[in-house]
């Protein structure tokens, strides 16, 4: 059968904004933020809450974020809530148009801070039926587009769909790292506070390595009593030792983790040997996941939302988690020296690892929030514990 002539889709009065799909369906809406258009995998976030913790976090570097919740853009944007310096997610998708904020603690409006930050916007789109369709075909590869005057070339934006390799086998992490090492200041926000200084004296020294780290990580290390250092994604082994590390950390971050394992795995391996104490989380999970041995594969939507429950496997206990993966560590393929601590009590996938002969456990949910629950806060606790 030939396939329907894309140019000839009608375009509604008033769009100015559009989703195009790399299988040729298109969804007409209203665009905001910045004009222009970005490609790459459209995936689904079901948080309520913490738009701007999502959209900065670097993990989402190569996706558009369609959000399930009706209501983004309500309470604006402010310089505090961000995982990092600038925005990583390449667009979003909401259902209603954001209206002007309401929340004192917002300095602009949402839409003004996607302006700032060259990020699409894309309102007016039925999210349920677009979630519906990325839960029953999986994540598909598209195209988000805004034009304040309302011409578009969807040939020319079908074909940028078309183009686009997709996130498998895709190396993200070495895009968003930090250029050079650093030290980490700053404990976790508090209302009326800020962001809070960690507490002072001999603090053990965590070296982490920046694959696209969120800052509320370093933020709970900082305040389960570390000293955080942080290094680049391709930080070599002497490197890292040079900063005389008591733990290390694997920060989460972007893209295939077989693909960043290809630099990042061999550094890890002989980091384990140090028999130093090593936590991951996410990216850093699959990535110990892939330097003992074990696979990792795409997963067919992902998880992402701010309410995954996740079940403890030591005493049965279910952690609500905040998750943000589109890969997973496959647990057949776990070695012998590697134990699986956590499920996903949605679809029972791997959610966390420890070694059995070496200081070593990951998770591949977020303990650190931004946006979500803090019930496993414990895991920086007992990781900068395990330190002193
Ligand atoms: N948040 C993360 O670290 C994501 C890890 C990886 N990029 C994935 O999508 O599975």
């Amino acid at each position: 059968m030939a396939e329907p002539d894309i140019s000839r889709v009608p375009q509604p009065e008033g769009a100015t904004g559009v989703l195009v799909l790399a299988n040729g369906e298109v969804a007409w809406g209203r665009g905001f933020g910045a004009a222009g258009a970005a490609v790459g995998e459209v995936c689904f976030h079901t948080a309520m809450t913490g738009y701007q913790e999502i959209m900065t976090d670097p993990s989402f570097a190569g996706q558009i974020i369609t959000f399930t919740f009706p209501h983004i853009g309500n309470v604006g944007a402010n310089p505090d809530d961000v995982e990092a310096d600038d925005p990583h997610a390449l667009g979003m998708i909401v259902r209603e148009d954001p209206t002007a904020p309401s929340n004192f603690r917002a300095m602009e409006n949402l839409d003004g801070w996607m302006k700032r930050h060259t990020r699409i916007g894309l309102a007016g789109i039925d999210t349920r039926a677009l979630t519906r369709r990325i839960r029953t075909g999986g994540a598909p590869n598209g195209v988000v587009a805004h034009s304040p005057d309302g011409t578009f070339d969807l040939p020319a934006l079908l074909a940028m769909a078309r183009g686009w390799p997709g996130l498998e086998g895709m190396d993200l992490a070495r895009q968003v790292t930090r250029e050079t090492h650093g030290t980490w200041e700053g404990g976790i926000w508090r209302l009326g506070f800020g962001y809070g200084a960690g507490e002072g004296g001999a603090r053990p020294h965590v070296v982490a390595i920046d694959y696209g780290s969120k800052h509320n990580i370093f933020r709970n290390l900082v305040q389960a009593g570390a000293k955080v250092s942080v290094v680049p994604a391709e930080a070599t082994f002497d490197q890292i030792m040079a900063l005389a590390p008591d733990g290390i950390f694997l920060s989460n971050g972007p893209g295939d983790p077989a693909a960043t394992g290809e630099y990042a795995v061999p550094v890890i391996r002989q980091l384990l040997d140090t028999g130093k104490p090593l936590f991951g989380i996410c990216l850093g999970h699959q990535l110990l996941g892939l330097a003992v041995g074990a696979k990792t594969t795409k997963m067919f939507q992902g998880h992402r939302g701010a309410n995954h429950p996740v079940k403890r496997l030591s005493d049965g206990a279910v952690e609500i988690t905040s998750m943000n993966h589109g890969f997973a560590v496959e647990r057949e393929s776990l070695p012998a020296n590697a134990r699986e601590t956590h499920v996903s009590l949605f679809d029972g996938s791997n959610a966390g690892l420890e070694l059995t002969d070496r200081p070593a456990f990951s998770v591949q949910y977020h303990p650190e929030a931004s946006p979500g629950p803090q019930d496993s806060f414990y895991l920086f606790e007992r990781f900068v514990g395990a330190l002193r």
